[in-house]
């Protein structure tokens, strides 16, 4: 087991950019809201820098970037509606687990260890993506973006996690593949794991300091 486990009595993962790969079926389902209103496509490499807020951000930036203004609130609503359609529709066809993420998922399960999901991603698409690739059963509990009153990098969903588990912060590692996530980790006082693949607004993730840095989750373990 990797040392930055000792002493860890649950684990926390996000899901996008750490888990898995989604960028290709939100890209699908930003280019199918684009094209509704009458504006171009964005395409995975422009999507993939705006993910890791939630939905209603990623929406806001891609409108943001296809007029070249802040999108009205009226224009956003819909575009988020329209999104969560698309998205709704095909959650996961194009979406792929990184490799090692099974492996490391098993291994910790096998050792007792319980496992949580903590994502900015709307809440109601969580059980469909897992289910798609195999996971229902691995995580003890899972959060969304919209599941708190806030989501990460504000560490009330981590905090949650730790009270729901009876544990101190301090015996809880957070697992990411951005700022936020390691913001959020630190800010409840959990212990930082950042993997390099996912999504990080284009930005080296090391750069937000985390605990310790894994090249893949197979490491883990
Ligand atoms: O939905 C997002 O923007 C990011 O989701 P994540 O927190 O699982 O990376
Ligand atoms: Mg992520």
């Amino acid at each position: 087991m990797h040392p930055i486990l000792d002493g860890i009595d649950l684990v926390a993962f996000d899901l996008d950019g750490t888990l898995i790969d989604s960028v290709p079926d939100l890209a699908a389902a930003v280019d199918a809201t684009l094209s509704e209103l009458g504006l171009p496509e964005a395409g995975e490499k422009k999507v993939s820098l705006w993910v890791g807020n939630g939905a209603l951000k990623l929406v806001e930036r891609a409108l943001a970037d296809a007029l070249g203004e802040t999108p009205s609130s009226e224009r956003l609503a819909l575009g988020h509606q329209r999104f969560l359609y698309h998205y709704g529709r095909d959650v996961g066809s194009r979406t792929r687990l990184y490799p090692g993420v099974v492996e490391a998922l098993d291994a910790l399960r096998a050792r007792g260890l319980p496992l949580a999901l903590v994502t900015n991603k709307p809440f109601a698409f969580i059980a469909p993506l897992l289910e798609g690739l195999g996971l229902a059963e691995h995580f003890a509990l899972c959060l969304g973006g919209d599941s708190l009153p806030e989501k990460k990098p504000h560490p009330a969903p981590l905090l949650h996690l730790a009270s729901h588990f009876d544990l101190a912060p301090s015996r809880c590692l957070m697992v990411g593949d951005s700022r936020h996530d390691i913001a959020a980790g630190r800010a409840a006082g959990f212990r930082t794991l950042a993997v390099p693949y996912g999504y990080n607004h284009g930005e080296p993730v090391q750069a937000s300091g985390p605990d310790g840095m894994v090249e893949s989750l197979a490491e883990l373990v």
